[in-house]
């Protein structure tokens, strides 16, 4: 397997809005993930992380720097070209709420199934594959003739990961995948994030949750203001945050393993990062 990154985002900037409107999203971002990895993007609301998610997938403008997929180029190409490299497959994206990445009128058995058909595979062997994937996700075959709307969220967001893999792409981005849903089944999306680690296939998680994160990420990137302010291996970010902001978050987080840090520590770091 190639060793070459799926993903390299080097001083990456991000604007939106125009003349006297025009504000930064993201400043001076790089960030290389490697296959099989999984790198967890973690930050407050507003801190740039679904901005960072949508530049690597075309869906909004660079202003400065440099994104690579796979070994190709993609920071300055046009619409046009993005939507060929996405329906390539290489790589795909899961969004917080479900019913954005499918599409309503399809079946789920034709929402499965259409990225596998637009590559050109027959008929039969895409309704086997989409099976295949669909127990992966422990989903019944059941599910195959229902709409989108006629399934609960925690069903939508495991369709929404099985559309994602069927087409064994080099890169799934996943976007605050399991805020919306509830505990159980937040953890078993999580769980069945985790069994993809062993696949080839690199995830980059998303979330303002570092509790959800920390469990599935082998690196964390914590983004502040649109700036990456930390980067490096889950265990140290958590057992060795540098930056006051990671601190805060590892403090905040109840389920982490250091012990949650006392109101005082909290509200200090809070003070720091707000002079
Ligand atoms: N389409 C847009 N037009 C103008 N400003 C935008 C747009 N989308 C995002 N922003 C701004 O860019 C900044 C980063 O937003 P982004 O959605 O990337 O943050 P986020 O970390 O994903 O937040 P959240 O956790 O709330 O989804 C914010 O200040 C936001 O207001």
């Amino acid at each position: 397997m190639s060793t070459r990154p799926v993903l390299e985002v080097k001083d990456l900037d991000v604007h939106y809005g125009l003349r006297r409107r025009r504000r930064r999203a993201l400043h001076e971002v790089s960030l290389s993930v490697a296959p099989g990895e999984t790198v967890g993007i973690i930050g407050e609301t507003g801190s740039g992380k679904s901005t960072l998610a949508r530049a690597a997938l075309g869906l909004v403008p660079v202003s400065a720097g440099s994104i690579v997929v796979d070994g190709e180029d993609v920071s300055s190409y046009g619409h046009r070209q993005w939507r060929t490299l996405r329906r390539r497959g290489v790589i795909q994206y899961v969004f917080q709420d479900p019913l954005r990445s499918l599409d309503p009128d399809l079946t789920i058995e034709a929402s499965l199934a259409e990225p596998l058909l637009i590559q050109g595979m027959s008929r039969g062997e895409a309704a086997v594959r989409v099976r295949s994937f669909l127990s992966r996700v422990r989903l019944s075959e059941d599910l195959l003739d229902r709409s989108p709307a006629e399934l609960s969220g925690g069903q939508r967001q495991r369709v929404a990961v099985a559309r994602a893999l069927v087409t064994e792409p080099r890169l799934i981005i996943l976007d605050e995948p399991v805020s919306a849903l509830d505990s159980a089944n937040r953890v078993q999306i999580l769980q069945i994030l985790k069994e993809l680690r062993g696949d080839g296939v690199a995830l980059v998680f998303i979330s303002h949750d570092l509790g959800s994160v920390a469990g599935v990420a082998d690196r964390i990137a914590v983004l502040y203001q649109g700036e990456l302010v930390e980067a490096g291996a889950a265990r140290d970010v958590i057992s060795r945050p540098r930056h006051p902001y990671t601190r805060l978050l590892v403090s905040s987080a109840p389920t982490l393993h250091s012990a949650p840090a006392e109101r005082a520590e909290r509200e200090a770091l809070r003070a720091l990062l707000h002079a």
